[in-house]
């Protein structure tokens, strides 16, 4: 299978599938990325990247983009992500992830095409006392959000048996940092993320970070988390195209380093890197958050020979700071550069 052939990124001009996209360009690989714009910007798809505005759902807009691109696989970005909106507005979760990658899907059945990477997350996995859960332990997603993406992933791989679609399906732990060169980072308007927030907080575009419970049983209270790199991630998605090119079968493959991190440890690493106390305020707990997820991450190792080369939550922290500062920098004068307001309804108390 020709390495030179393009293939479908959906959801590229958002944070993970505009990494992934560059990735793809800097090996080579033509890229077509199909995107709504519904979360992502234009700004984020690289310049050597074809742009289709459009849904995954739009089933003769996608049909024909496969069939005039003679696209011979799908990296499928396009989705909703926000846990807590999630669980507030499940059924939009389960439309965009379930309903619209079943479209995507049956187009790409439909054209012929056989690979299929698709951004699924451990939030499929429920709470646990594992230190690190691997592949297979029990699924049992807690909110809308773990639970649709675990359905697609059902959808594809019984889609895959019946009508020949291999699927790679990379289970994604905590996604944080930005291109180490500044090409893309997170544009995202009014995340969530924690990073994303403790850097906005830490560049003064917003005036504190709410730590969502202190009280969970971990190590200093707050939750745990495996933060990987995106340009890691990125890199994995090249890796499994080219898996699934050789010819590999169907898989499922975590995507984390396999080391925890708690709340307050990421405050301590921007704090770090900024050489100032972060603004904090305790919050109450955020509905669907589980206490600690860990990667075991052997796996993805072994079947793709994916070695991380972005390890480390200062490297990690470094490269998010870099970019927010980036962003501050290329706005124009006129924009409001007034702080937002931080992420909690309810803040109960200011440290
Ligand atoms: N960010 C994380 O920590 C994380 C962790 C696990 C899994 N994921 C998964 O990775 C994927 C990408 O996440 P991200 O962080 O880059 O989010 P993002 O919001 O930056 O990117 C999603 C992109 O998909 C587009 N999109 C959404 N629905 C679409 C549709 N129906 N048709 C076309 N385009 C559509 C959006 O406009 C956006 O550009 C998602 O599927 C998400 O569930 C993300
Ligand atoms: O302002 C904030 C933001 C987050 N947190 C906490 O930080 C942790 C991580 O939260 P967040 O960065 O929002 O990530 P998750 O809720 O763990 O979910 C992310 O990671 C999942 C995989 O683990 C993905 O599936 C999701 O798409 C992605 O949003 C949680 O304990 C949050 O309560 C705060 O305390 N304050």
């Amino acid at each position: 299978m020709s390495e030179n052939r393009p293939v479908l990124v959906t959801g590229g001009a958002g944070y993970i599938g505009s990494h992934a996209s560059l990735a793809l360009l800097d090996a080579g690989i033509p890229v077509v990325v199909l995107d709504n714009l519904c979360t992502g910007d234009r700004r984020a798809v690289p310049d050597g990247a074809t742009f289709i505005q459009g849904s995954t759902g739009d089933a003769g807009l996608v049909g024909d983009v496969l069939r005039f691109f003679q696209i011979d696989a799908v990296l499928h970005f396009a989705g909703s992500l926000v846990v807590s909106d999630s669980v507030a507005n499940p059924l939009g979760y389960w439309r965009n992830n379930v309903c619209n990658t079943l479209s995507l899907a049956d187009s790409c059945v439909r054209a012929g095409v056989e690979r299929m990477v698709f951004s699924s997350t451990a939030a499929v996995y429920g709470p646990s006392d594992a230190a690190m859960v691997g592949e297979d332990a029990p699924t049992a997603p807690i909110t809308p959000y773990g639970s649709s993406k675990l359905s697609a992933e059902r959808m594809l791989a019984e889609a895959g048996a019946a009508h020949g679609l291999r699927v790679a399906a990379l289970r994604y732990f905590n996604v944080a940092g930005a291109d180490g060169a500044g090409r893309t980072g997170q544009y995202t308007a009014g995340a969530t993320h924690l990073i994303k927030v403790a850097c906005e907080v830490a560049t003064g575009q917003r005036d504190a970070l709410d730590v969502f419970g202190e009280d969970y049983g971990t190590p200093d209270g707050t939750c745990v988390r495996d933060f990987i790199h995106v340009s890691d991630l990125a890199e994995a998605h090249v890796l499994a195209l080219r898996y699934l090119r050789r010819g590999g079968e169907a898989t499922t493959l975590n995507c984390g380093y396999g080391t925890g991190h708690s709340v307050r440890a990421v405050v301590r690493a921007v704090e770090r890197e900024t050489g100032r106390p972060l603004p904090l305020r305790r919050a109450e707990r955020r509905p669907g958050d589980i206490p600690a997820l860990v990667a075991r991450a052997d796996r993805i190792r072994q079947t793709l020979g994916w070695q991380p080369r972005h390890q480390g939550l200062d490297r990690i922290v470094g490269s998010s700071l870099a970019w927010e500062r980036r962003m501050l920098s290329d706005r124009r004068p006129d924009e409001d550069r007034k702080p937002r307001p931080a992420t909690s309804a309810r803040p109960m108390l200011t440290h």
